[in-house]
């Protein structure tokens, strides 16, 4: 990802930046994830940036992912966490190796290991939510993380959440099917 093509869409995905907010996303060329990938056209294109040391994520939902009429879809709360903190987890890595860029060696990405999610209140479907999540531990190749899922000033939801280090370019032999 570190080749002339990507940083051609990084300087791309710079100009899609609102104000001075940075998104995590908007760093990431060629992510074709549905839940985070703005080359996903057809993806829900989340964007989460640093609010000091948690992550948060704004995103508004449509008809098409009602659960019940007016409330969200369960599966579609799951993968909106799943990507903020998938994206948290690999933001973070960058942040304490000095705050490097997303584009300097070595490259990491993350992939979920476990994702559980406590559903505490039905979540409207037509006003934004807002995700917050935190770093709680790293050991070795995981990433331990908590998200709360907001709507209006409610807590709808919550999450415990490990990511594991599936890629790492400085220790790369052999087919990695993360690296796709
Ligand atoms: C920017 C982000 C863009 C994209 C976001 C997309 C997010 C996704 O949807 S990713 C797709 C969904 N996830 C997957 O496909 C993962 C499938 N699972 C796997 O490939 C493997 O089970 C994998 C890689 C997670 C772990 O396997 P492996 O590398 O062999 O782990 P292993 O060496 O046994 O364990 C390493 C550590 O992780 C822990 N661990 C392993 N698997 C899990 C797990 N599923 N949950 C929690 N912890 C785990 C181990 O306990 C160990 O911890 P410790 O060092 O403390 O003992």
């Amino acid at each position: 990802m570190g080749n002339h093509h990507s940083k051609k869409n990084i300087m791309i995905a710079t100009q899609e930046n609102e104000g001075n907010q940075i998104f995590f996303q908007h760093t990431m060329p060629n992510n074709v994830c549905f839940g985070c990938g703005h080359e996903n056209h057809e993806g829900l294109k989340i964007k989460s940036h640093w609010e000091g040391d948690a992550s948060v994520c704004v995103w508004e939902s449509q008809e098409k992912y009602n659960g019940w009429k007016g409330i969200m879809n369960g599966g579609i709360i799951a993968t909106i966490i799943d990507c903020h903190t998938m994206a948290t987890a690999t933001m973070h890595a960058y942040k304490v190796e000095g705050n490097r860029p997303w584009n300097s060696d070595p490259e990491y990405r993350y992939a979920t290991g476990t994702l559980t999610v406590k559903y505490l209140k039905p979540t409207p479907n037509d006003v934004p939510v807002k995700l917050v999540a935190r770093v709680t531990e790293v050991k070795g190749r995981k990433t331990v993380m908590t998200c709360e899922l907001w709507s209006n000033d409610q807590k709808t939801a919550e999450a415990d959440v490990v990511a594991i280090r599936v890629y790492d370019s400085s220790q790369q032999n052999g087919d990695n099917p993360f690296k796709g």
